[in-house]
Parts: structure tokens; C-alpha cells; sequence
């Protein structure tokens, strides 16, 4: 366990260096704000990208085990919110917007290592990928079919809006 952690230390230096942020950033969706842009200096605080992870020695793992505690739905996709890269990541997306819920996102594009630590916890080989209250549900195509037989507004009852 000790004997590890210099090479985590390393390893996140070495991003920082590289790149500002580790483990891509979080951001966090209330349905009234979906369209905001993540970076726009007017946006209210509560939904500016976070970043908890900065300077820590979490594993990516660790990130996705947290990610999905802390947010009642998780989507790890193509691309951001407001401009997904892939169609599989926009259809998902469009469903969760259906529903007055608060979601958070993170772009697997911006981190290989990330990418691949959600695959690995998720046991899934695909993007999107989509976790409710703590548990992985599935790709675009099941969370569209969930929508569509109802499954989905059962399972989002009691998630509700941030405001
Ligand atoms: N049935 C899946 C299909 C998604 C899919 O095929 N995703 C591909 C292309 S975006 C993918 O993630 N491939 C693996 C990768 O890019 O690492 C869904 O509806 O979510
Ligand atoms: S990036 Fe090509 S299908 Fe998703």
C-alpha cells in the first residue's frame, strides 16, 4: 500500500503538468440550467465544474466509486452535456433531460486512464454509460427503452430537481 502511493504521487504529477485537470471535470446539470456553458464566468457557483481531485491520491477508481455515490445519476459519456462527441452520448443525454433532475456528467474524451477505470468498474465496454442512486444502468439504448416503458420515471421518482 505505502509502497504504491509514490507512483500515484508520480503519476498525478505528471498530469498536472500536462493537464490542468485530473479525471476530466465533474459538471453538474439541473434541468433549468442544462444549456448554460460549463465555463461561463456567470454561472452561479453551485454548477461551475468541480473538481475535487486536484492534488489528491485518489485512483481513478476511487473517482468513479465517489462519482457515483455522490450523484443520484451519473453519466460518463462522449463529449460534454451541451455538445456531446457522439450520438450514442447526445441520445442519452436528451433522455435525462426529459426529467426535472439534477444529473452530472464527466468527458471521457478528456482522459484515457479515466476512460478505462470506468470500464473497468462498470464491467461495461461502451459510452455512454449511466449510473442511477449508485447503481450502472446501462448504455443510450437501455435508458431510451427504460424511458419509453416507463421504467425510468419509477426509477427517478424520488430524485428530484436541485432548485
Ligand atoms: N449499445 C450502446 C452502444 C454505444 C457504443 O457502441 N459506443 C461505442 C462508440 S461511441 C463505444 O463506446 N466504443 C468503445 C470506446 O469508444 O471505447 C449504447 O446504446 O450505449
Ligand atoms: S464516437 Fe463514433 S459512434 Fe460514438
Amino acid at each position: 500500500m505505502a509502497g504504491s502511493l509514490p507512483n500515484i504521487l508520480k503519476r498525478f504529477a505528471a498530469r498536472s503538468l500536462s493537464k490542468p485537470q485530473l479525471g476530466g471535470s465533474l459538471y453538474n446539470y439541473g434541468l433549468r440550467f442544462s444549456t448554460m456553458a460549463p465555463n461561463d464566468p456567470d454561472t452561479h457557483d453551485d454548477f461551475k465544474p468541480t473538481n475535487k481531485l486536484e492534488n489528491s491520491s485518489t485512483s481513478l477508481k476511487d473517482v468513479v466509486e465517489q462519482d457515483v455515490k455522490d450523484n443520484p445519476i451519473m453519466i460518463y459519456m462522449k463529449g460534454v452535456p451541451e455538445f456531446p462527441q457522439c450520438g450514442f452520448s447526445s441520445l442519452a443525454v436528451k433522455v435525462l433531460q426529459q426529467y426535472d433532475v439534477p444529473f452530472s456528467a464527466r468527458n471521457i474524451l478528456e482522459d484515457a486512464e479515466l476512460k478505462s477505470a470506468v470500464k473497468g468498474f462498470s464491467n461495461w465496454p461502451t459510452f455512454p454509460q449511466i449510473f442511477i442512486k449508485g447503481e450502472f444502468v446501462g448504455g443510450s439504448d437501455i435508458i431510451l427503452n427504460m424511458h419509453q416503458n416507463g421504467e425510468l420515471k419509477d426509477l427517478l421518482k424520488d430524485v428530484t430537481s436541485k432548485k
